[in-house]
C-alpha cells in the first residue's frame, strides 16, 4: 500500500457501540493526522473511553471501521494494534518501583518488541540504551535516570510512564488522563514536555501522532492541535482550541457549566 503524507495516521468511521440499552458511542467519524496532537473532551459518560477502548482493541465496535495508515483494524485486537504501532498511557502507573528509570524504559520497549519474560532477567543495554537515553534528556529526567522508580515523586513517576510509551517508535500514543492525580503545579510542565517531543520528533521527520483523553481544560488546550467535543456518543465539535472555546454549543453543553 503506498502511504501519502495527506494520509491521516487514524481514520475512524460512523462507529458505534452500545451496552444494552445505553449508546454508549452513537456515531463517531474523525480523522488524526500525522504529528497531530489529538484531544477528547466531553462530560463524564459522554463515551470517551468507550472510544479510546475500541481504537485499543480492547472492545469491538457494533458497527463502523477503524483504520490505521490505511489499514482496516477495527477486528484487531490490543496486542496485534500494538505491533501496528498503537503506543498508549494508563491513568494508573505501570513503572516498575524496583527497577531503575533507564531500566524501566529498557523493558518497555523490549515488551513491545516481544521479548518474553524480559521482566524476569536484568535489561541488556543494547541499542534500546541509547533510545532510552534520548527520551530521559528529552523528558529532562537525566539526573533520576539510575535511581529506583518507586523513590521518585509521583509526577516524575508519570513522566517516567509516558516516556515509556515512546520507547516503541509508536505511530500513534493515547494517552488516558495523563494529569490524572498530578500535582497542578506540574501540569503545565507535562503539557511542555509533550509539544517539545512532538516538535522535535517533527523536526526529524517521525512524528508519533497522539490522542488525549483529559478532564483538565487547560491542559488539552494548551496542549492539542484540535480537540473533538464528545456529548451523549456524539461529536459536538472538532477544532482548534480557540473554535472550541468560541464554539456556543460547546458552551452551552459543556465548558460553560
Ligand atoms: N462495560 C459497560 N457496561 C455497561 N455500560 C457501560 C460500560 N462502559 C460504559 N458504559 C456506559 O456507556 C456510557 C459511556 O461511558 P464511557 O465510560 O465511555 O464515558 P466517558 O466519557 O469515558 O466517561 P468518564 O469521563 O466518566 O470516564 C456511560 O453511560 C456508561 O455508563
Amino acid at each position: 500500500m503506498t502511504m501519502s503524507t495527506n494520509q491521516p495516521v487514524l481514520k475512524v468511521t460512523d462507529l458505534k457501540k452500545a451496552y444494552g440499552a445505553i449508546q454508549a458511542v452513537g456515531g463517531v467519524s474523525f480523522e488524526v493526522r500525522p504529528g497531530e496532537i489529538f484531544g477528547v473532551i466531553g462530560p463524564n459518560g459522554s463515551g470517551k473511553t468507550t472510544l479510546f477502548n475500541s481504537m485499543l482493541g480492547q472492545i469491538t465496535p457494533d458497527t463502523g471501521k477503524i483504520e490505521l495508515n490505511g489499514q482496516n483494524v477495527t477486528q484487531l485486537g490490543p496486542l496485534e494494534l500494538n505491533r501496528l504501532g498503537v503506543g498508549r498511557t494508563f491513568q494508573t502507573l505501570q513503572v516498575f518501583g524496583k527497577m531503575t528509570v533507564r531500566d524501566n524504559l529498557i523493558v518497555a520497549a523490549q515488551e513491545h518488541q516481544g521479548t518474553m519474560f524480559s521482566r524476569m532477567f536484568a535489561p541488556s543495554d543494547s541499542n534500546l540504551g541509547d533510545k532510552a537515553d534520548a527520551l530521559i534528556d528529552q523528558f529532562h529526567i537525566r539526573h533520576v535516570a539510575d535511581k529506583k522508580a518507586g523513590e521518585l515523586s509521583y509526577g516524575q513517576q508519570k513522566l517516567v510512564d509516558i516516556a515509556m510509551a515512546f520507547m516503541s517508535e509508536p505511530a500513534l500514543v493515547l494517552l488516558d488522563e495523563p494529569c490524572a492525580g498530578v500535582n497542578p503545579s506540574l501540569v503545565g510542565g507535562i503539557s511542555t514536555l509533550l509539544k517539545d517531543l512532538n516538535k522535535t520528533q517533527r523536526a526529524d521527520g517521525k512524528a508519533s501522532s497522539f490522542v488525549v483523553i483529559e478532564h483538565n481544560m487547560d491542559f488539552v488546550m494548551d496542549l492539542c492541535h484540535r480537540i473533538m467535543v464528545m456529548v451523549e456518543g456524539k461529536v459536538m465539535a472538532i477544532g482548534t482550541p480557540a473554535e472550541i472555546r468560541a464554539n456556543k454549543q460547546v458552551l452551552d453543553a459543556y465548558l460553560g457549566s
